[in-house]
């Protein structure tokens, strides 16, 4: 910007890990940005990045004092990010940015991990006064960086204006492959392939579609843990063997981001003792509440999300330390725990189904549990659309991803992942190993939180008649709950006299 004639086309406002590299990925991309933080040592940091970063060009990034001096720096209409703390810092930033005069032009994008319900709220609120948009993001720190997976959504007139430069910024993928197109220098950013951004929908849809994301990103993490966590106990593998095992795997249809950082995270020593980094790692796992909100979410409109649940109370163990040191001396496990040399690689290829098949099962609910709340939202998710931005930039990025693009381009009504004939064909190839897998972790004694409510979701899920009878039976015995009959219309509800003549009661 000189600063006499032209004024900067987008303030950003946070510029901690996502701010900071959104904004110098908004720079690459041709945007200028008046850029602040409440701790000027960001805004210094930013500008000191993009001075290196930009040569002998003019600066794109300009730093701003106080929210006053970036709207002074900002051409009207008003385009302003927001990558601050969900919650609290949200409604506080907006709340200054209408005191010192938004108008209805304006945009504010929230792109943190906001509750859904939060932004819902707050598109009411804001309502005549600026436009609420929010764009969810996903792909942490390099994906900030060199392109996220994006999520937005609310008002139409603002995706129309903020297209341009979410697409801009966001991860490609090639069209023909659905690989992703990656380019990971300042200043050179992908412009060619189909960009990981696309309008979810209505207010709310685009923090929802990425808070199931980030419940999927639980299990799919837990999923690996588990993975680990047997091939270390049982095979006795050392950190590195394992991460060599995960370097293969990701040659076929595991490829996936997060299985190549386990493999550089299990393959990396302690800077101070030298040892497997993995090993100096406090085994207490953190969260900031996204799996939770999904967990929460799954539980309250009835749609199973088993391995999102699972994942979360994994979490929670992890927490309990202190009790888990004092058990483990007292409560004993079986008694072999190791299995022969002789079984090491049909061991493995167990594990590596087991994985397999479990993280179908994850994104199946995932997918379910976006389609149950859509329909109860009136959102009309696309859910080929969403798979397909998330084929790359975001954290559960993975080749898998396109052969879920592929189920719901093949059928927009698909009502689960494990009913279409590739996933479906895959858990037929793969369930013996998937289920041996899970017999030798209850033999030898390793959790397997997260395989086995999969497996347990996969087996119910097939099942025509499940146990429900009986807990219908249960719940009629000693609570006169009443039942539906297999062999009368659904919404005829009986009765079974259970303390008297045993008699049935149609119930009208
Ligand atoms: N890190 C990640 O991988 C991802 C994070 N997100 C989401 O993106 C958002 C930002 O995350 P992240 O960058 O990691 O968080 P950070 O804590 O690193 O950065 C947030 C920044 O916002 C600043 N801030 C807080 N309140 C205000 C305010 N009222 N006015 C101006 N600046 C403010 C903070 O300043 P100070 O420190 O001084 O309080 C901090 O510099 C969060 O909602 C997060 O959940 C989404 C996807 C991935
Ligand atoms: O949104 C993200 C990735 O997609 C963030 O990294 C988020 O913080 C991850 O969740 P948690 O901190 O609870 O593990």
């Amino acid at each position: 910007m000189s600063s006499t004639t032209q004024q900067c086309q987008i303030g950003l406002i946070g510029l901690g890990v996502m701010g900071k590299n959104l904004g110098l990925n908004l720079a690459d991309n041709g945007y200028s940005v008046a850029a602040f933080d409440l701790d000027n040592d960001k805004v210094q940091s930013i500008l000191s990045q993009d001075e290196i970063e930009r040569g002998s060009q003019p600066a794109r990034i300009h730093g701003c004092s106080s929210f006053e001096d970036m709207l002074g720096k900002l051409e009207k209409p008003y385009l302003i990010i927001l990558s601050i703390p969900a919650g609290k810092p949200v409604d506080i930033v907006c709340g200054k940015l209408l005191e010192l005069g938004l108008s209805q032009d304006d945009i504010v994008v929230d792109t943190g991990n906001s509750l859904w319900t939060d932004t819902v709220e707050r598109e009411k609120q804001y309502h005549g006064k600026f436009t609420f948009f929010s764009c969810a993001v996903s792909g942490g720190e390099v994906g900030a960086r060199f392109g996220p997976s994006l999520m937005p959504s609310g008002d139409k007139a603002g995706w129309a204006r903020l297209e341009p430069v979410l697409e801009a910024i966001s991860a490609k993928v090639d069209a023909k492959t659905g690989l992703p197109l990656v380019n990971n220098e300042p200043g050179n950013p992908v412009k060619e392939g189909e960009p990981c951004a696309a309008y979810i929908g209505p207010t709310g849809a685009g923090h929802y579609v990425k808070m199931v994301h980030n419940g999927i990103e639980y299990a799919d993490m837990q999923l690996i843990c588990e993975a680990y966590q047997s091939l270390r106990s049982a095979l006795g593998l050392s950190p590195k063997e394992i991460a060599e095992i995960f370097r293969e795997w990701n040659k076929g249809p595991l490829n996936s981001y997060l299985i190549e950082i386990s493999a550089d995270v299990l393959a990396q020593d302690d800077p101070v003792t030298g040892e497997p980094l993995v090993d100096k790692i406090l085994d207490v796992a953190g969260q900031k509440g996204t799996g939770l909100w999904t967990a929460l979410g799954s539980l309250e409109i009835g749609s199973p999300a088993m391995a999102v649940t699972a994942s979360v109370y994994a979490r929670a163990l992890s927490g309990l330390k202190d009790n888990r040191v004092k058990a483990s001396a007292i409560l004993k496990g079986p008694a072999t725990c190791k299995v022969e040399e002789s079984e090491k690689e049909a061991y493995i290829q167990r594990v590596h189904d087991a994985l397999y098949c479990s993280k179908i099962c994850a994104y199946a609910q995932g997918f379910e549990l976006m389609k149950k709340a859509g329909e109860i939202q009136g959102w009309d998710l696309d859910f080929a659309a969403i798979a397909k931005i998330w084929r790359a930039g975001c954290i559960i990025r993975a080749v898998f991803l396109q052969s879920i693009t592929d189920a719901f381009n093949k059928d927009k009504e698909l009502p689960n992942l494990l009913m279409d004939d590739f996933f479906a064909g895959q858990i037929e190839k793969f369930q013996s190993n998937w289920r041996e897998a899970i017999v030798d972790g209850v033999r030898l004694g390793v959790a397997m939180p997260c395989f086995t409510s999969s497996l347990s979701y996969y087996d119910s899920y097939r099942s025509e008649t499940t146990a429900a009878n009986l807990l219908q039976g249960q719940r009629d015995f000693f609570g006169s709950h009443t039942f539906e009959r297999v062999d009368e219309p659904r919404g005829q509800f009986y009765h079974l006299n259970w303390s008297g003549e045993r008699d049935l009661v149609r119930i009208k």
